[in-house]
């Protein structure tokens, strides 16, 4: 499946067995010897009395991620196309967090992504706490950054023009920063109007893909936080569009866009 080109091999691991350990993961993940994606998703039985389906997350690299947004509607539409549920509003866990998915009339899932986490301990992120921005130095550089977590951590930096962006350099250097201990998706936004950014992200477990949904989420939150951006905010990636929403501190974050299949298979592993 992909949402807006963020791609996934999606598993029902409720109506079969499925063990595959993190070598397995990567080799599937692999786009010349394996099937290739950015993300598995494994669905499974629902851990709580009121959720419909729980949903593991494994990045291409075999590690596995508390989040993901465009995997979330790809869960969503899935679920449904194969006929595990007749349901337009589902709830649906991760190992980090639980969220509302809504299937509208015009085909485009909208999800309610939960408050985001800004306490550095739950990013997790080793600084002590700011409102808005963050100063971090790498190899000889400051940049100014967001830290969010959507149930995974994001670190997000604006950026002058987008297409100039240096996503595969920088991308890593702060992903792999001490002060993110459990590593960071890093997204780079160029403000287009306060009521539309661009956005690019490099992904922890991936390297650049062509949509993240929390990275959007993510973005959305620095940007308001300072005050730079609308409630309701079209983030363009490089694969398509998503619609964010966010009232403020305290309040959910609202995603709205697509998820798609592609084909369909079976493999022996
Ligand atoms: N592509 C996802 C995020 C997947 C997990 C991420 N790479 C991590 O390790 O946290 C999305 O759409 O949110």
């Amino acid at each position: 499946m992909q949402g807006i080109g963020n791609d996934f091999m999606v598993v029902d691991a409720i109506s079969q067995p499925v063990y595959l350990n993190q070598g397995q993961i990567s080799q599937l993940a692999h786009r010349n010897f394996g099937i290739g994606f950015d993300q598995l998703l494994m669905i499974e039985a629902p851990q709580h009395p009121e959720a419909d389906f729980h949903f593991r997350i494994f990045n291409a690299d075999g590690s596995e991620a508390g989040h993901c947004g465009n995997g979330a509607r790809a869960v969503a539409k899935y679920v449904r196309q194969k006929g595990l549920t007749w349901k337009r509003e589902l709830r649906l866990s991760t190992n980090t967090a639980t969220m509302n998915t809504v299937m509208e009339d015009n085909g485009l899932i909208t999800i309610n992504m939960g408050k985001p986490r800004l306490e550095p301990e739950k990013i997790p992120l080793r600084f002590a706490q700011q409102s808005e921005t963050y100063m971090i130095d790498a190899e000889g550089i400051r940049y100014k950054i967001g830290a969010v977590s959507m149930g995974n951590p994001h670190c997000v930096l604006q950026v002058e023009d987008i297409d100039k962006a240096a996503v595969g350099k920088v991308g890593p250097i702060l992903s792999h920063h001490s002060y993110f201990p459990a590593q960071a998706n890093v997204g780079f936004m160029q403000v287009v109007e306060s009521n539309e950014i661009k956005l690019r992200v490099f992904e922890r477990g991936v390297g650049e893909t062509l949509a993240c949904g929390t990275g959007a989420c993510a973005a959305v939150v620095a940007g308001r936080l300072q005050k730079i951006l609308d409630e309701k905010v079209k983030v363009t990636l490089p694969g398509g569009s998503l619609w964010i929403r966010w009232a403020g501190k305290g309040s959910p974050v609202y995603m709205t866009g697509p998820a798609k299949v592609v084909f369909e298979g079976q493999i022996d592993v």
